[in-house]
């Protein structure tokens, strides 16, 4: 299993080009299932995600041609689904990556019978679809759960106004593909307002979908009969750019970071900006480029993870780490997954100062961390253990980064390219 060398102390400086946001690539992959024309995406990031997406999409009988997507050429993924191969989404892919339920929707409503397995938990959380099987329902879908699979038939599925319980990512992604080939009205109310819905919805709409209010919680949705092949580029990885901003922020105190994050999408991480901005680093953006100068050690920051437009869960880990080497203390609460602080113990390993109270962490700055070798247990986690193995003296062995293979596109080449002392050990 590949492992992360990572040898401390050295700033950030040059240029990245951001890639492609994996949570808006995995519905939007998803959508080429509700057409048999041609679906051309641009700018999919190359990741085990949407390689796992590819597969369990390939044997639904999606026609999926990547021939562009070779190393430095624009990553370009048609899709075409002249017809339906299997219904089935088997437990072997969906255990290996929870965005498998993205085909539910899709499939209930363009072929009429869905069996997609329950994914089950994750390091994170419970991570229940409860909302996508009621919402479903509201549609007319009939539902049942056997041996560990949720079974959805329809012979087409009826517009319905639908309330979520709380605000779901998937679940609003799930329920707008649904309700774009259901008969008549839909409204979700409640409705998850992250850029990658909008992304999603702006494909659809490119699609032939007929979407409004993608982007508030109100989502208006008129179901077409059939939606036709379309291009659209994927917005850019706002994680991945938080994620750099922060490895930037956190190294500045080695003699000055000064980071350009091309091809990126400042709009999109506003409450991301405010908080490194509080935390003493000096960002300017435009139009689709980003840069962080920060030349001393950091301030910490409180924050609270809340749905889009506030503060991101998946960016809490990240912000830990550059807590860890800040000057005081933060305080982070995570509101969204009840344990999303699998990284504290490892960044403890590290030399940082956490106390865990429930949803909270208080973690005190510490002047230095050391490195050692420490063990990834999820994406983010992954992603915050990098940033404290860039600041830590000595040598970070960071193991089971099969995690960060999942969301992060090349990012030791990202990171070698601007500096940093990065290696993949094989
Ligand atoms: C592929 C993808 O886009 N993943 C993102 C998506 O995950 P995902 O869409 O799975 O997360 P949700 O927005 O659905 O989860 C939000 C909260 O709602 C709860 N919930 C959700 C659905 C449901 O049916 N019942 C229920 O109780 C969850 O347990 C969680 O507490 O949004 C999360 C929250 O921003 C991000 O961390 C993930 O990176
Ligand atoms: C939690 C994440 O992804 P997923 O929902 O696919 O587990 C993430 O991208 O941080």
């Amino acid at each position: 299993m590949d492992k992360l060398l990572i040898r401390g102390g050295q700033p950030l400086r040059g240029e990245i080009a951001i890639s492609g946001a994996k949570n808006a690539a995995l519905p939007i992959l998803c959508a080429g299932l509700m057409t048999d024309e041609p679906l051309v995406l641009r700018n999919v990031p190359r990741l085990q995600d949407i390689a796992s997406m590819l597969r369990l999409l390939r044997q639904h009988g999606v026609k999926i041609d990547e021939a562009a997507t070779v190393r430095d050429a624009e990553p370009v993924v048609t899709l075409a689904t002249p017809s339906l191969a299997s219904d089935e989404a088997p437990y072997d892919i969906v255990r290996t990556m929870r965005a498998s339920i993205l085909v539910l929707g899709p499939l209930v409503a363009r072929f009429g019978s869905a069996k997609v397995s329950l994914p089950g938990g994750c390091a994170i959380g419970a991570r229940p679809v409860d909302q996508h099987i009621k919402g479903l329902q509201k549609l007319g879908a009939e539902i049942t759960i056997e041996h560990g699979y949720i079974h959805a038939k329809a012979s087409r599925l009826k517009g319905a106004r639908i309330v979520t319980d709380m605000v779901t990512v998937t679940g609003t992604e799930n329920l707008m593909m649904a309700a774009a080939l259901a008969e008549g009205r839909t409204v979700i109310e409640n409705a998850a307002r992250e850029p990658e819905v909008v992304d999603l919805a702006n494909c659809l709409i490119a699609m032939g979908a007929k979407i409004s209010g993608a982007g508030t919680d109100r989502i208006e949705i008129d179901g077409v009969e059939r939606l036709h092949g379309a291009e659209h580029t994927i917005v850019a990885d706002r994680i991945e750019t938080g994620t750099f901003l922060c490895a930037a922020a956190a190294t500045g105190v080695f003699g000055g970071s000064d980071l350009l994050l091309t091809r990126a999408a400042p709009g999109t991480l506003q409450a991301v900006i405010d908080k490194l901005v509080e935390a003493g680093a000096n960002i300017e953006n435009n139009g689709d480029w980003i840069r962080i100068r920060a030349d001393r050690r950091m301030k910490a920051i409180n924050a609270r993870t809340l749905p889009y437009p506030a503060f991101p869960t998946d960016m809490q880990a990240q912000f830990m780490a550059l807590n860890c080497t800040a000057e005081g203390t933060g305080v982070m609460t995570e509101t969204i997954f009840e344990n999303r602080f699998m990284h504290v113990p490892e960044l403890i390993r590290l030399g940082a100062d956490i106390a865990i109270q429930d949803d909270t962490a208080v973690v005190k700055g510490v002047p230095a961390l050391s490195g050692a070798a420490v063990m990834a247990t999820d994406l983010r986690a992954s992603a915050s253990l990098v940033i404290a193995g860039l600041v830590a003296e000595g040598e970070t062995v960071i193991s089971r980064i099969y995690h960060l293979d999942r969301g992060y596109e090349r990012m030791e080449a990202k990171l070698a390219g601007v500096g940093a002392s990065i290696e993949r050990l094989r």
